[in-house]
């Protein structure tokens, strides 16, 4: 990755969004009523089937920059140092929450926080979306995997996402204690993630008067996805008194460092709304020690509210079998040589680079060519519609064509058949944040060819699990494919190796270690974090 690129001017501060200002409005209400609406008085049972208490205090609004603004509070139920109160008098209901710092109410009490619900926001994408199409991706998986297993650790997640469908109900069971709620905001049918932005007032209305229907404290933490969901979390999580977490996934200032030839920038107004949301969020979450350092270098992150939390992969899905039986059940004969690439079909994630190495690669060893196949599985994304078949002409220019396989999105089971049949998966990207298919592939038994970018190098052990290739020049890639096909107990021992690598990256551990940073910034501390190291 280079190194800080010229920082764009920050320009004009973006439009602000409902509830992001003091003090806060009045609350949201159902059509046809008058007068403030909290919603049926239910009360919200906790983890354990109790209710939990809730006590009306007095109200004081927070400012729209919390840090460092201690405020002492009294009669209010403690989450931590957040605290979610209620007040009756002159007809308005607020919600405010004290800052985290040493001069709080709770300074030397030591009562564990209380983290029972979670919001968490996913915008542009739904975890109901297949993922590898579209904008659906890593960031779907992400948000599914963890989502289940913070249930099943009794924490209930609500996760907010923009209807797209009529049909849709307006919230679906994904799992027990999952819920997606599908807010109607904008047309339906799928929008290019760039014109969301105009989508986010009334997003940010559906998700606060769908939270309106609950008592005050319904959420006790919102988790955003991605810098569209982040902004609507900023609104949320100020109207409601929680701190708000942030996952970037892909930062635009990174990606716009690293364009592939002919990809198009990122535009200024997510640079701008990403700068905004690192100054608002109370903390920020990277997938390794890269991002975090990202953050704090091209986002001027403050490096004690940044944690490094790495993604998991499914070690009941994604194991090691049989590469003859996995290439005959996807319809390959069994001495085939197969790359794979696996993934979201755009410019940034490079299938070109592949291609080409597989050409070069045969022209080292034509006799290869009865026997090699090239498999790119995924769907068309991104802003430029054209990249399948620029792939399908580029193969024909390089006389491949009968080689690749162009394949659908397929479901994650599938996958498994596909990454067991691999000599090697191939991740060129030019980009990538972590990379959930790299550890895919190693969890079942198939080295990974990647290139050193990004969150790569903490999801492939280089020279152990996989090998990681400087740059993307397609002769570099085909010297080390070569070496794996020539020589099976090399490929073999780094086989193996990525078995035991993909072992250490479980969903459970990515769930430690996010309950880690729930915890921790409900009780306002920083991380001992390596942003900055
Ligand atoms: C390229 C990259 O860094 N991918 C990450 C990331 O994934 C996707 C990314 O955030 C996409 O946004 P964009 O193309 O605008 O930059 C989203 O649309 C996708 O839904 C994300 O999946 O997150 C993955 C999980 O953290 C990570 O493994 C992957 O490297
Ligand atoms: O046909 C496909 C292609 C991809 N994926 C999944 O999409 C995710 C891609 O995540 P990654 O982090 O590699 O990249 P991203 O798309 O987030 O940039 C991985 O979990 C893949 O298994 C899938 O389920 N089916
Ligand atoms: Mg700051």
């Amino acid at each position: 990755m280079p190194d800080t690129p010229g920082r764009p001017d920050p320009g004009p501060p973006a439009p602000p969004l409902p509830g992001t200002g003091p003090p806060r409005g009045p609350t949201p209400r159902r059509p046809g009523e008058s007068g403030r609406f909290r919603g049926p008085r239910r009360a919200a049972p906790d983890r354990g089937g109790r209710t939990r208490p809730r006590t009306p205090v007095a109200v004081r609004a927070r400012p729209p920059v919390h840090h460092g603004n201690s405020t002492p509070l009294r009669d209010c139920s403690p989450k931590g140092r957040w605290r979610v109160r209620r007040c009756t008098g002159k007809g308005t209901t607020a919600v405010v929450r004290n800052a985290p710092g040493p001069r709080g109410a709770l300074a030397g009490r030591a009562e564990p926080p209380v983290l029972s619900r979670i919001a968490t926001i996913s915008l542009h994408t739904s975890p109901l979306d297949q993922p590898g199409t579209g904008d659906a991706g890593g960031m779907n998986v992400y948000i599914v995997e963890v989502a289940r297993r913070l249930a099943e650790r009794g924490v209930a997640v609500d996760i907010f996402t923009r209807a797209t469908r009529m049909d849709q109900q307006a919230e679906v069971e994904m799992a027990p204690g999952v819920t997606v709620r599908h807010i109607a905001a904008g047309p339906f049918g799928t929008l290019d993630k760039h014109t969301l932005a105009r989508h986010l007032c009334p997003f940010v209305f559906g998700v606060l008067q769908t939270e309106a229907r609950n008592e005050p404290g319904h959420y006790d933490l919102v988790h955003g996805h991605y810098w569209l969901s982040g902004r609507a979390g900023m609104a949320a999580a100020q109207r409601w008194g929680v701190p708000l977490v942030q996952s970037m996934h892909t930062l635009a200032r990174v990606k716009n460092a690293a364009l592939a030839e002919g990809d198009a920038p990122e535009p200024e107004a997510r640079v701008r709304g990403e700068d905004q949301l690192v100054r608002a969020a109370d903390h920020l979450v990277a997938n390794t020690a890269d991002e975090a350092r990202q953050l704090v270098r091209y986002y001027d992150a403050d490096p004690g509210r940044v944690g490094t939390v790495p993604p998991g992969v499914d070690l009941d899905v994604f194991t090691p079998g049989s590469r003859a039986a996995a290439l005959r059940r996807i319809g390959l004969p069994e001495d085939t040589e197969l790359l794979l690439f696996v993934g979201r079909v755009q410019r940034l994630k490079a299938p070109d680079v592949l291609l080409r190495a597989a050409a070069a690669l045969l022209d080292r060893d034509p006799a290869l060519r009865g026997r090699l196949a090239v498999a790119v599985v995924g769907g068309l994304s991104g802003s430029d519609r054209g990249e399948p078949r620029r792939l399908a002409e580029l193969a024909r220019s390089l006389g491949i064509a009968d080689l690749v396989r162009m394949e659908p999105p397929r479901s994650r089971a599938e996958l498994a058949h596909y990454y067991r049949a691999a000599t090697a998966t191939v991740v060129p990207s030019h980009s990538e944040s972590f990379g959930l298919v790299a550890v895919e592939s190693q969890a079942c038994g198939t080295p990974v060819v990647a290139a050193r970018v990004g969150g790569l190098p903490t999801a492939v052990a280089d020279g152990v699990s996989g090998v990681l290739v400087d740059g993307h020049d397609p002769e570099d890639y085909a010297r080390v494919l070569h070496r794996m096909v020539a020589e099976p107990s090399w490929r073999a021992a780094f086989g193996a190796a990525a078995v035991r690598h993909a072992a250490r990256l479980s969903w459970s551990a990515t769930v430690d270690g996010l309950l880690d940073v729930y915890h921790g910034t409900l009780a306002g501390r920083r991380l001992p974090v390596a942003a900055n190291q």
